[in-house]
């Protein structure tokens, strides 16, 4: 079986902010409530979605709402990659990956058909053996379960895995069934939250330190 490296979306493959940013926004606006900017966005994505509505309904003084969190879901802005990129240099990494003979996939907290119609925006979504989306499954990171889920759907096992990801979900995912991952820098996770991985400044580096935590 083959070596799978096991990437986040969010913040990691793709810088989709802008996207969220416009659509979490729209939602508030729509119950009077005033917008965020893209910094404080930035930061409360890397839980899943109904976390962020939470989060920013709550910094706006009202309680989660159901209504609020489908209305910014079934945005198209957050599934068609409107102003959403992949981080420069992904595509390369991930081409340069390949031809090492590791298979990819996805692990996010982004629900799955949203992850899924943003990589095939992107023209990214035949190369992932699978995507574990956050409502694939019952859990998702920082459950281990989520990272292991994802590589069983994928053909792959945690023994012969790298994860990839920009959030302390990503590493506690990945420490919790013993596979070793990398912290990458340009996403929007804080470095703290590295808590001693390997740190990924640009994507370039990818390739030589999946083979570096799995020779
Ligand atoms: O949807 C989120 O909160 C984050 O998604 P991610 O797991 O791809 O970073
Ligand atoms: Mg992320």
């Amino acid at each position: 079986m083959s070596r799978i490296a096991v990437f986040d979306l969010d913040g990691t493959l793709v810088d989709s902010a802008p996207d969220i940013h416009a659509a979490l926004n729209r939602a508030l606006v729509a119950r009077d409530l005033a917008p965020y900017a893209l910094q404080e966005v930035k930061a409360m994505i890397g839980d899943g979605t109904k976390v962020l509505v939470e989060r920013a309904l709550t910094g706006r003084g009202r309680d989660f709402d159901a209504d609020c969190h489908d209305e910014f879901v079934a945005d198209e802005d957050i599934r068609s990659a409107r102003l959403t990129v992949a981080f420069p240099g992904i595509a390369e990494a991930l081409a340069a990956i390949e031809a090492d003979g590791w298979r990819l996939a996805v692990c996010t907290n982004k629900p799955e058909a949203a992850a899924r119609g943003l990589l095939a925006s992107l023209g990214l979504d035949g190369r992932f053996a699978a995507i574990g989306g956050g409502d694939s499954f019952p859990v998702r990171k920082p459950d281990p379960q989520h990272l292991l889920a994802t590589l069983a759907a994928a053909g792959g096992e945690a023994g012969k895995a790298v994860m990839i990801g920009d959030h302390r979900n990503d590493i506690q995912a990945a420490a919790g069934c013993g596979v070793p991952c990398i912290f990458v820098a340009w996403g929007y996770g804080p470095q703290e939250m590295a808590a001693g991985r390997p740190v990924a400044s640009h994507p370039a580096d990818l390739p030589g330190l999946v083979a570096t935590l799995r020779g």
